[in-house]
């Protein structure tokens, strides 16, 4: 099907993979999403098989500064993987079933857990500027205004129109993660709330992002939410980390950010996320069993 058409099939889905597994030996278990400023995380997957986005059939590409735009499968803590080095954004002109359409691939060459990274605000006012929270849930503006990444792009071996998306962060995941942080150190720079996606890509006014506070959320991002909402719902376990890397203005006195500075904070605690991603991964039960919660 050509990119200009409408939706995706089921079909044009595994043609995707077919190319895909013909042409990677690896069958990952684990894939990774690279948010901005954090794509360094494939760089260190070992024995890689890169593929760029623009030699994979009906593939979106990558548009946005930091975002390489290319597939890297490898070994990373001697597991098979797959990273995304480079998301797409609703705001780069992407319907949102389309923004997460790489995920129903993943779930296509048996991708099992779902690593999703990004670069974040800080609403929170106890957290600081490098600060990685662990995702325990999301708001998505998006998807409470009728738009949602199910939305456009039926086929029930997917998963039903109505699943369940309750609990989208896995908690066994979570916990695993809030020990690994502690075994490396990374202690109280590591948070656990509540994520908002907005649309972007302008940064929100002062007051959009008190009323963001106030409805609960600890950070603000313009990613990751249709991709944690497709991979649930078609049954792919997932952990979310935001690196806080701005605290939003939530009085007018306060600077705006803009992406250059979130690329370069992003790049002073890009190793920290990649050692806790690596270091769970390393500990990932090998056949593949959800991490059970204590
Ligand atoms: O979510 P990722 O891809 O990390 O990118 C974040 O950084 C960009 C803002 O500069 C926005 O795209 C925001 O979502
Ligand atoms: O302050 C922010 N707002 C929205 N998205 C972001 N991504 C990084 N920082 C921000």
């Amino acid at each position: 099907m050509a990119e200009s058409e409408e939706t995706l099939t089921y079909e044009d889905i595994q043609h995707i993979s077919d190319f895909l597994l013909k042409t990677t030996k690896y069958r990952p278990k684990v894939a990774v999403i690279c948010g901005s400023g954090l794509g360094g995380l494939a760089d260190v997957v070992q024995e890689q098989d890169v593929i760029d986005y623009r030699d994979i059939p009906n593939f979106p590409q990558s548009t946005v500064q930091g975002h390489r735009g290319r597939l890297v499968f490898g070994h990373l803590a001697e597991k098979s993987v797959i990273c995304m080095q480079g998301r797409f954004h609703q705001y780069e002109g992407y319907p949102l079933w389309k923004v997460a359409m790489p995920v129903r691939v993943f779930k296509m060459i048996g991708v099992e857990t779902l690593f999703v990274t990004n670069a974040a605000g800080g609403l929170n006012r106890n957290y600081n500027i490098g600060d990685i929270m662990i995702v325990k849930d999301h708001i998505s503006m998006p998807g409470m205004t009728t738009d949602n990444p199910l939305k456009g792009f039926y086929d029930e071996r997917f998963g039903k129109p109505s699943s369940p998306v309750t609990e989208l962060y896995d908690r066994g995941l979570r916990e695993l993660a809030r020990r690994v942080a502690g075994d490396l150190g990374l202690g109280e720079a590591v948070r656990e709330g509540v994520l908002v996606q907005v649309g972007g890509p302008s940064f929100d006014t002062v007051s959009v992002f008190n009323m963001l506070r106030r409805l609960g959320a600890d950070c603000v991002g313009m990613s990751s939410a249709p991709e944690v909402t497709v991979a649930r719902h078609c049954g792919i376990r997932v952990l979310g980390l935001s690196l806080v890397t701005d605290m939003a203005p939530m009085e007018s006195d306060l600077p705006p950010t803009n992406h250059q500075e979130i690329l370069q904070t992003a790049k002073t605690r890009a190793v920290d996320v990649q050692n806790l991603v690596c270091e769970m991964i390393s500990q990932l039960p090998n056949n593949n069993d959800s991490v059970q919660p204590s």
